[in-house]
């Protein structure tokens, strides 16, 4: 298995462009479903949960180009097949996204349930509850979610989630679209995401308002066309080199990104003591070569502070001033780098849905194995300051999510190299 190492000490200093999103790339893959005629889509990162999400659109008979600017293009006609089988899902929960749009074109769908993952239970029961209010059949099955309309066309409804879900209201939103009637989501989610699948599916013809607020309203139409859109800018992929930059007390300019996506992260790096000026379109930090100072923390669903951003500041609290109390009330088990990180040094102690992390001056190398996606970036992170080499195994889980991260890392004068199984 491949791994990544690190030496640790070197200042970060430099310029880095920020990747399209994956959270907003995969939803909209999956909106082409819902395509008559071709759809384009822009700025799109590239990195294997991308790669997985066009292979299950492949298995399913939709023509995927992709073009040499790297944006894709498909055609959406008849399909083969209306099934995400288990050996795709499985290395990719957002595959359930295909539920909706496969339901409300094709009038059934059949999905893996995607597996257990290590940050907690993730149950799918909202998307579910969505589809059947919407007039759906369901059935979960040996593994797999049956779905079936049975007059042929989904009926809008009203909707109200229990919890914020995101990629819940992705799924219902997209099921709505092509309904009869209108749709209120209500408690829906309201993360820049949410909002580029609204503008994309808007884009090809349907009838969302309210998308970025808690209340969205669908208006079914008959059909959707296809269009040319780019995806949104990464926030969480911004907030990790942010962050990184500020636990070696660098300085980085991040390009192509947007400020608004992360008020709530830049306002703790402020108030970790970061400099930060911004432009439309970019962010710059600088630390000035100082140490941070220990930030408290409560993830929380957008636009208070992201789940996507825990780990990385319980590194960032690590190697603060101070002592840091991080509390994650998103996902049960979204723990897993602390132990990993006091491998490393750090002193956490984790109590339920709580981290106090005590800053220390230094951490040191060691190897170290990454669990989950942010998770893998927090260990890169704590040894891009730690005093020796350190390998981050397992290193899978951090290219489903961050596009090149070891050029982008060199280009900011890291000292980190792929390592080959
Ligand atoms: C592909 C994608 O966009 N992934 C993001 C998405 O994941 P994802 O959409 O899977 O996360 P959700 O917003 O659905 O999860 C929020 C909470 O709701 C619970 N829940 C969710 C659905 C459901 O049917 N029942 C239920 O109880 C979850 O267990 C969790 O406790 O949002 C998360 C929270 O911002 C992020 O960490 C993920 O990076
Ligand atoms: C948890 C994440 O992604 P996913 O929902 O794809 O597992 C993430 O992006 O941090």
């Amino acid at each position: 298995m491949e791994k990544l190492r690190i030496e640790g000490g070197n200042r970060l200093d430099g310029e880095v462009r920020i990747s399209g999103a994956k959270n907003s790339a995969l939803p909209i893959l999956a909106a082409t479903l819902l395509a008559e005629g071709p759809m384009q889509v822009g700025n799109l990162p590239h990195l294997h949960d991308i790669t997985t999400m066009l292979e299950l659109l492949g298995r399913m008979g939709v023509s995927v180009a992709i073009n040499e600017d790297m944006s894709v293009e498909t055609v959406c006609g008849e399909l083969n097949s209306l099934v995400a089988p288990y050996d795709l899902v499985r290395t990719m929960r957002a595959s359930i996204l295909v539920l909706g749009p496969l339901l409300a074109r094709y009038g059934e769908a059949e999905v893996s349930l995607p597996g257990g993952c290590a940050i907690g239970s993730r149950p799918v029961d909202l998307h579910l509850r969505g589809m059947e209010a919407l007039g759906a059949k369901v059935e979960v099955l040996e593994g797999y979610v049956k779905a079936w309309a049975p007059e042929g066309r989904l009926k809008g409804a009203n909707i109200f989630l229990d919890t914020v879900t995101v990629t819940g209201t992705e799924n219902i939103m997209m099921a709505a679209v092509l309904a009869d009637g209108k749709t209120v989501i209500e408690n829906a989610a309201r993360e820049p995401e949410v909002v580029d699948l609204a503008n994309c599916l808007n884009a090809m013809g349907a009838k969302i308002t309210g998308a970025g607020t808690d209340t969205m309203e669908i208006e079914g139409v008959e059909t959707l066309h296809g269009c040319e859109f780019n995806v949104l800018p990464d926030r969480i992929e911004t907030g990790t080199f942010l962050v990184a930059a500020a636990v070696t007390g660098g300085r980085v300019l991040c390009k192509d990104t947007d400020p608004v996506l992360l008020e709530a992260v830049l306002h703790k790096l402020q108030e970790a003591g970061a400099e930060i000026k911004t432009g439309d379109d970019w962010i710059e930090l600088d630390m000035h070569g100082k140490r941070p100072k220990a930030v408290n923390v409560r993830t929380a669903p957008h636009p208070a502070f992201p789940t996507d951003m825990q780990a990385q500041f319980v590194v960032l609290n690590a190697v603060a001033e101070g002592t840091g109390t991080v509390i994650e009330t998103i996902f049960e088990n979204r723990f897993m780098h602390a132990q990993e990180l006091v491998r490393m040094g750090a002193d956490i102690s984790v109590e339920g849905n709580t981290a106090v992390v005590v800053g220390k001056d230094t951490l040191s190398a060691a190897p170290v194995m990454a669990t989950d996606l942010r998770a893998s970036a927090s260990l890169v992170i704590a040894a891009l300051v730690a005093e020796g080499a350190t390998d981050v195994n397992r290193i899978y889980h951090i290219d489903r999510g961050y596009e090149c991260i070891e050029e982008k890392f060199q280009q900011l004068g890291a000292n980190i190299r792929r390592l080959p199984a």
